[in-house]
């Protein structure tokens, strides 16, 4: 055992308060003055926080361990703590984690989807970026649904990802996708090589837009182009599949999650670890909430409706037959129940085989 978790929190001396107002006990020392960071990476009990510039430094990265009263509160990418102790980012140093501040939303999976055990993969992500190759590997409906169900479930706005549009016979509807998902106001952006090799400008510049000021947590197969996308965003020198086929060797030094700048506020967060969702902690009415045209219709469903068929007491389809959402409300009925079929289904090969391995 290290001497940091060793470390009795409750024997920590904290500088009186300035204020002098506000009453404190040993037990619970105040920490409300100490500075906020947000966690980029979380490796084996050390995380990895980016401290905004203030007035005693400049921006930098600190690494921090989980003072002791943390122990059992999981950390995990995107949430912001406080951090006390040596914040100084010189070599060697480590800060302390003294608090959580209250998550804005949550990306979780389960273990699978028989397995209510949730488990958190990102906090406080405001988008999720679901990318898929036009082909090579051929896209699946069946993992952007339950996606789309993850993202609905957590408050998130998903935007999909469409890359190697050059693979593609018509690449204005690569595979078509868009046409397949036209009826859920899905915001969609295609990429793809140019005659160069080179990823084309017009692409990174619509993600750059939508990317700024958010968290944005990318989700997609291997080998799909994320690496290749989120190194032209961030300027970072994440390895590729094609570097990866030369080296022969597992590109991917952590399975967990790491946030990555792009300026000039913006930040994604690669999840290189998973590559699907378990989705038993997901209920109907959670996505249902993502339909804005058709949560009223609901009303008249049976109690604990989960929308799947008339038979089962849904009233949806009569309102939507009743014309209540509009010219395209049976086309977006089909699309909510086909996310709603995805929650049923099992959820795909959630470990990724890595390059290289035996
Ligand atoms: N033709 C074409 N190839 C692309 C495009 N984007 C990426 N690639 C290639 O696809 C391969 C895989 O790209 P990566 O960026 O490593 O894919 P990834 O999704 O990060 O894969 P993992 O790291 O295994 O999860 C590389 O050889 C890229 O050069 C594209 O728009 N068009
Ligand atoms: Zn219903």
């Amino acid at each position: 055992m290290s001497r940091w978790d060793s470390w009795d929190e409750s024997r920590v001396r904290v500088r009186p308060n300035k204020r002098g107002s506000r009453p404190r006990t040993k037990e619970t020392p105040d920490y409300s003055s100490a500075p906020l960071a947000r966690v980029v990476q979380v490796d084996r009990g050390r995380y990895t926080c980016f401290l905004e510039a203030d007035a005693s430094a400049p921006e930098r990265v600190v690494t921090a361990m989980r003072a002791k009263a943390l122990r059992r509160s999981p950390v995990v990418p995107g949430d912001i703590v406080r951090l006390a102790g040596d914040t100084s980012a010189a070599p060697g140093t480590l800060a302390r984690l003294v608090s959580i501040e209250e998550r804005r939303t949550l990306l979780r999976r389960s273990a699978d989807d028989t397995d209510e055990a949730e488990r958190v993969i990102v906090a406080n992500a405001d988008q999720l970026l679901i990318v898929v190759a036009s082909a090579d590997p051929e896209p699946r409906t069946g993992f952007i649904d339950r996606a789309l169900a993850a993202a609905y479930d957590a408050g998130i706005e998903p935007i999909l990802l469409i890359t190697k549009a050059d693979l593609a016979p018509d690449p204005t509807d690569p595979a078509g996708l868009v046409s397949h998902y036209a009826e859920l106001d899905l915001p969609t952006v295609i990429s793809g090589h140019t005659a160069d090799q080179q990823l084309a400008a017009a692409a990174q510049e619509q993600l750059r837009t939508m990317l700024a000021g958010k968290v944005t947590v990318l989700i997609g197969h291997s080998g799909v182009g994320k690496s290749t996308m989120v190194n032209a965003l961030t300027g970072a020198d994440r390895a590729t599949g094609g570097v990866n086929a030369v080296t022969g060797r597992g590109r991917h030094t952590s399975s967990s999650a790491v946030a990555l700048r792009v300026e000039p506020d913006g930040w994604v967060v690669d999840t290189p670890g998973v590559r699907s969702f378990g989705l038993a902690h997901v209920h109907p009415d959670d996505v249902l909430a993502a339909f804005e045209d058709l949560v009223e219709g609901s009303a008249s469903c049976e109690p604990g409706c989960r929308h799947e068929s008339p038979a089962g007491g849904c009233a949806l389809d009569e309102w939507v037959e009743q014309g209540h959402a509009g010219d395209h409300g049976p086309a977006r009925l089909r699309s909510l129940r086909n996310l709603l079929h995805s929650l049923q289904g099992s959820p795909e090969d959630e470990t990724e085989k890595h390059l290289g391995a035996p």
